[in-house]
């Protein structure tokens, strides 16, 4: 009963995977991520071990990639080209070694080559006489693709090697797209309304698997070499030996490759590799781990779908599929509307993911997204999910596309579109929406960074009507906030002192507040710079402000738009009556930056002269010491500090660098 229910299972699993093969390997166009790919195939590896007489030589598990395009010759392999086996953890790895050792009838540990698995396709090249006579892909690993005039368009792969007396070297690799490759590709792709790659890997194989090689030309592929068919011929001894080789040839040779003494460097290595990963130029899925010395490799063999003596340990899915519930359309604080999918919650990569942003209209109509849909997301590095494609396929009949809506979700303002651009607005000044999500940002760290007036109570106090536009919340009092739910004397004392600390914002603090478009910290700190006081940026000109070195056409145009619309001027003079008072660079007359701050300077100083720097200190209401007082409060250092950094350290004194001290005097910084 058991075995029939299993088998059940297997015929199920082997449909299933056979179909997802043959979308991977030969459409290039996934329906799954490879994540959950490798869970159903470690649900038949479990299966076919525990009943070993159900495994058939059809099954996945006995067999490499798939079968090649029938546009290309076809090339057979003189020695097959395999896959490799999974590990998922480091316990994978320690089961690995255990099959080693055991197979080779030893206790004696051995060396391990670790290198990083490119997310890209296999390809074996032959060279004859030094000269690359054929290109092919995988393939079902005996019989490949020919894709010689392809791959000769691929800049990393040498047409000829630098030692030309070796009569036939059949050398294997990696053809792969970068990050920025894949990136910028995608783009032109969605410019002209084609479907996107899911993922590198089915890009350099879409790109190389193309009739005309013109195009293949066009796509930016790169190589790495890993390996020969027969290590062998070489006269190599180990896969270090062999990849030194490979590299006086003037094959390139990923550079991260590392040998590990034994399983626990290689552990180790794993880990340095998840974290270097985000950093590197081009998308790698894993780290391949191999025997290094060819003797044993030899002793080890093969399996029907991949060699004993290595494997490949996968870091964690970043991709994942799942369902649309719902679209959400939220309105921002310059009005934008951004479209968000409420996704049914799974976890990709070891974080729940729930929600996915949809960019924008343009975005939902290449996608063509449906509620209900399934659909492919992922995580790349710390950036919010997103959905990478639907699969229609497994659309339900009445599903509904998603619709952008016509007006305003919020305040019914018909939303517009602006020809040319991507992003759709609700222009209306008075929308509640770019009013709360401005006051918000206001209050936040990017802008004066109020104390007690977090996303949540500003939203509750928007609710509550307590504050309806900027000023208000200068306008606060303690009757207004204690006894507020969840609100108690204590944190609406933190609050209104917050406010009270806010009321002398440095001119660019303010600015960037504000949340004009295009003017964030730096260039809210030229306009600080260059005109030192708000009332002058009242009636600034385009032409003017084009003169500001830095400052952009778009921050220009935006800027004179916000300070000549009457709402807002009404707004400066509502904020100047609350008692708000920007304080510039050369007029902070009340507010002094450095007040009740002793000074020191050490070391070379690069942007200021000793005197000028003196100067500055007592502009902003400092005092400059002596040495390292008692009085002292703050150590700036430039270059070649000497035994003055030791002992402020010693006592406890701030330090600051000299471009923090300009920081500080910006407003940018406090100390
Ligand atoms: N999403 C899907 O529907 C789907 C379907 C089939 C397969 N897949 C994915 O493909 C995987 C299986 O593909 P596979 O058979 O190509 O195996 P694999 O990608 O897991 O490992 C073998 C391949 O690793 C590559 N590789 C990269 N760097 C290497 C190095 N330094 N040394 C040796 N090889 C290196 C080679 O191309 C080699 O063929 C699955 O685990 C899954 O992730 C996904
Ligand atoms: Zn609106």
């Amino acid at each position: 009963m058991a075995v029939s229910l299993q088998q059940k299972r297997l015929e199920e699993l082997r449909l299933q995977l056979n179909e997802h093969c043959h979308r991977y390997y030969v459409l290039d166009d996934p329906l799954i991520s490879d994540g959950e790919y490798d869970r159903l195939f470690q649900e038949l590896i479990a299966i076919e071990e525990k009943y070993p007489e159900l495994v058939t030589s059809d099954s996945p598990s006995q067999r490499v990639g798939g079968a090649a395009l029938e546009k290309f010759e076809q090339v057979e392999h003189r020695l097959p080209m395999l896959s490799l086996e999974n590990a998922f953890d480091d316990q994978d790895l320690y089961s690995f070694e255990d099959r080693l050792l055991r197979f080779l009838l030893t206790t004696e540990r051995f060396p391990y080559m670790a290198e990083p698995k490119l997310d890209g396709l296999a390809v074996e090249l032959v060279y004859e006489d030094g000269v690359l006579i054929r290109g092919s892909t995988r393939g079902n690993g005996m019989i490949g693709e020919d894709i010689t005039s392809q791959l000769r368009t691929v800049h990393s792969i040498p047409l000829r090697l630098k030692l030309p007396d070796l009569p036939r070297l059949e050398v294997r690799g990696e053809v792969f797209m970068d990050r920025s490759g894949l990136e910028k590709l995608n783009q032109q792709r969605a410019d002209d309304g084609e479907p996107l790659f899911a993922n590198p890997r089915n890009a350099a194989a879409g790109s190389l698997r193309q009739l005309d090689p013109k195009i293949t030309a066009q796509r930016p592929l790169r190589f790495f070499v890993y390996g020969v068919a027969e290590p062998g011929d070489t006269g190599c001894r180990n896969q270090q030996e062999l990849l030194q080789f490979l590299a006086t040839l003037g094959l390139p040779v990923n550079p991260l490759v590392s040998l590990c003494p034994d399983i626990g460097a290689v552990i180790a290595r794993f880990a340095e590799l998840s974290r270097l990963r985000h950093n590197l130029a081009y998308e790698i899925d894993g780290m391949v781990v191999k025997v290094n010395d060819f003797t044993l490799q030899t002793r080890l063999g093969a399996k029907a779908r991949a060699p004993r003596w290595a494997i490949a340990c996968k870091f964690p899915a970043t991709q994942a599929t799942t369902q649309i519930v719902q679209v959400d359309f939220q309105v921002g604080r310059t009005g934008a509307v951004t479209p968000v999918a409420l996704l049914t919650p799974v976890d990709v990569g070891g974080v729940m993911v729930s929600r996915a942003t949809l960019h924008n209209n343009d975005e939902i109509l290449r996608k063509d997204l449906h509620i209900g849909d399934t659909v492919l997301i992922q995580r790349a590095g710390d950036v919010i999910p997103e959905i990478v494609k639907a699969i229609p396929e497994k659309r339900n009949s009445s599903a509904e596309p998603v619709t952008f809506p016509k007006d305003c979700p919020v305040c019914s303002h018909p939303l517009l579109k602006p020809e040319g651009e991507a992003i759709t607005r609700c222009v209306n000044p008075h929308c509640p929406a770019q009013r709360l999500r401005s006051i918000v940002h206001f209050c936040s760290k990017a802008g004066l960074d109020i104390e007690g007036l977090g996303k949540k109570s500003v939203e509750q106090l928007f609710d509550l009507k307590l504050i309806k536009d900027l000023p208000d919340i200068f306008r606060l009092q303690r009757e207004d906030l204690a006894g507020l739910e969840g609100w108690g004397e204590k944190s609406a004392e933190n609050a209104l002192a917050g406010v009270r600390a806010a009321k002398e914002p440095s001119l660019t603090r303010f600015l960037a507040a504000l949340g004009i478009r295009f003017v964030g910290e730096v260039t809210a700190g030229l306009l600080e710079r260059s005109y030192k006081s708000l009332e002058r940026l009242l009636t600034v000109t385009r032409e003017e402000l084009l003169e500001v070195e830095g400052l952009g056409e778009q921050a220009a145009n935006s800027i004179v738009e916000y300070f000549s619309d009457p709402s807002v001027l009404e707004m400066m003079r509502a904020f100047h009556d609350v008692g708000v008072r920007p304080q510039a660079l050369e007029q902070s007359g009340g507010n002094l930056l450095l007040s009740g701050e002793v000074l020191l300077f050490t070391g070379s100083l690069k942007k200021l002269s000793r005197t000028e720097a003196k100067k500055l200190v007592k502009e902003h209401g400092g005092e400059v010491a002596s040495g390292i007082t008692q009085k002292l409060t703050c150590l700036v250092v430039g270059e070649k500090p000497g035994s003055k950094l030791k002992k402020a350290e010693e006592k406890g004194k701030k330090i600051l660098t000299e471009d923090e001290f300009l920081q500080v005097l910006d407003g940018q910084l406090k100390i």
